[in-house]
């Protein structure tokens, strides 16, 4: 898997990760939404340089100028809750994109600290031959990632993979690594080093499907 860690360079990036992880100012729920979003149009854009061009001729009122233009066929696929803004940054890119829609959520069985990956609802266009975005802002250990890859293959091979998200722990970037074909792409914001038992990102920013929508009560 190519991994492409955005923080590795200075950029405007920095700036929308400092918001989403800061206590004073990630309560905004508008927000965070939108600091995610802005997220997954800077990821799409840097994603966008691996597409596959083709030059067409653009008429302009005064002339002609031959453009490359990017040929793939795109399906953006998020999991449910907290990949809706960063699906909604990737899209307000790329127009014309198909859509599919995932639910993956951890399941506490017996206690907060052990629980297992539910994937309950599933949309999904045929992704033969398509370019296949998987997107959600936590990589924590990377169950949901590989739950939600798992799920999609009764739909197709996909002629490429790019996972997106935001803020990924050392563990499940390397889970995704492991799972995922060396030709695939991450293309993630920041990394943090560790996980806490309960399976969340240290330092993190908390628990992104809350900070978007709202608690939710456990299952
Ligand atoms: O890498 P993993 O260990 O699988 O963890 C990451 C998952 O956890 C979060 O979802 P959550 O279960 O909190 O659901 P939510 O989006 O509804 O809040 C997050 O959005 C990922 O889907
Ligand atoms: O740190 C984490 C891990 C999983 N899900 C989150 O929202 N945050
Ligand atoms: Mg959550």
């Amino acid at each position: 898997m190519n991994i492409h860690n955005l923080s590795e360079s200075n950029s405007i990036l920095n700036s929308f990760i400092a918001e989403i992880r800061d206590v004073s100012i990630q309560q905004d729920r508008m927000r965070f939404r939108r600091n995610i979003e802005r997220i997954g149009e800077v990821l799409g854009y840097e994603m966008s340089k691996t597409l596959e061009f083709k030059t067409k001729n653009i008429k302009t009122p005064l002339g002609e100028k031959p453009t490359d233009i990017y040929q793939n066929d795109i399906v953006l696929c998020s999991i449910l809750r907290a990949g809706v803004p960063l699906h909604n940054g990737l899209l307000n890119y790329f127009d014309d994109a198909e859509n599919a829609f995932i639910s993956a959520y951890r399941h506490h069985k017996h206690d907060p600290e052990t629980f297992e990956i539910v994937v309950e609802y599933l949309a999904c266009p045929d992704l033969s031959g398509k370019t296949l975005i998987l997107a959600d802002p936590m990589l924590a250990t990377g169950q949901s990632m590989v739950a939600t890859f798992e799920a999609l293959k009764p739909f197709g091979t996909p002629k490429e993979i790019h996972l997106v998200s935001v803020i990924g722990a050392q563990a499940g970037v390397d889970f995704v690594n492991s799972h995922f074909d060396d030709d695939s792409h991450l293309w993630i914001a920041t990394i943090d080093e560790q996980l806490n038992d309960k399976g969340y990102i240290i330092p993190g920013l908390g628990d992104a499907g809350d900070l978007a929508f709202g608690k939710k009560l456990q299952q």
